[in-house]
């Protein structure tokens, strides 16, 4: 097991769940066993967030809290209230107890047509409402095998992310689309590649910040590949889709982190 030190994480590593539309009343049992495990040292001094369906957030929210893990959203509306049949509002998600929200997830850029002035305008609600806001950009395959995965990203990123966005209510996560609940993943060297890339992006965008601001790797991280992703330079933390939905899966990613000592 690699040994993370100071040094090479000054960052503070996070490692985030993102159960999609999955779990019922009886999975937050798998939610309770993260908080347990969390609050006995296993993710070391990695944080770690769930970001739940919204009909869990209220239930789930006490064990989240006594134990140090943060709760999210996973999409919000960018108005505080109104009427928006079937919407949810980041005021509400802070309201039930969560902390973060994921927004501009590939899967509801394709399947909500939300594009990047969406996302950049739930992304000012989220901060408005006091919630950090992990933001997701990514390519998809055809985009990638044309040569242009770093120009789409730089581009999502550019429209996505808020000026007013600060290290504490950003996060970015980088998930190739293809990537994605298919057991693929790119090389080391892209990812490295593609976060230096994002980093100085972002510090084009959010001129002084882009070194503090934390970046994830998403896309089929499991158990067994969870060591090289997240040792990739400039890789702060993962968010786990599919792996995040047990606590067995989820905490042997996170704990790649017990050893970082600060
Ligand atoms: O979409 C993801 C997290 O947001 C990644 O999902 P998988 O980990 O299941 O590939």
């Amino acid at each position: 097991m690699m040994v993370y030190r100071q040094s090479q994480l000054p960052r503070r590593p996070l490692v985030a769940g993102n159960w999609k539309m999955h779990g019922l009343r009886k999975d937050l049992v798998e939610a309770e066993k993260i908080c347990a495990a969390t609050a006995a040292g296993e993710a070391g001094q990695a944080e770690v967030v769930i970001c739940l369906p919204a009909t869990l957030l209220i239930s789930a929210a006490p064990a989240c809290r006594s134990a140090g893990v943060g709760l999210g959203g996973q999409h919000c509306h960018d108005e505080p209230s109104g009427a928006f049949t079937g919407d949810i509002s980041a005021e509400m998600l802070k309201d039930a107890g969560a902390s973060y929200v994921i927004l501009g997830h590939s899967e509801r850029r394709s399947g909500h047509n939300e594009g990047n002035e969406s996302v950049r305008e739930k992304a000012s609600a989220a901060l408005r409402a006091g919630l950090t806001a992990i933001v997701c950009v990514g390519e998809t395959r055809a985009e990638r095998e044309a040569g242009e995965a770093l120009p789409v990203v730089g581009s999502q990123l550019t429209g996505s992310i808020p000026k007013k966005s600060t290290p504490e209510s950003l996060v970015i996560a980088y998930e190739p689309v293809w990537a994605i609940g298919t057991g693929l993943t790119p090389t080391l060297q892209d990812i490295a590649a593609m976060h230096r890339f994002i980093r100085e992006r972002i510090d084009v965008d959010l001129p002084g910040i882009g070194d503090r601001i934390r970046l994830l790797y998403g896309g089929s991280v499991k158990p067994g590949n969870a060591a090289d992703l997240l040792g990739v330079e400039d890789v702060d933390g993962a968010l786990v889709g599919g792996a995040s939905l047990t606590a067995r899966d989820f905490m042997a990613i996170a704990g790649v982190y017990r050893d970082f000592v600060r």
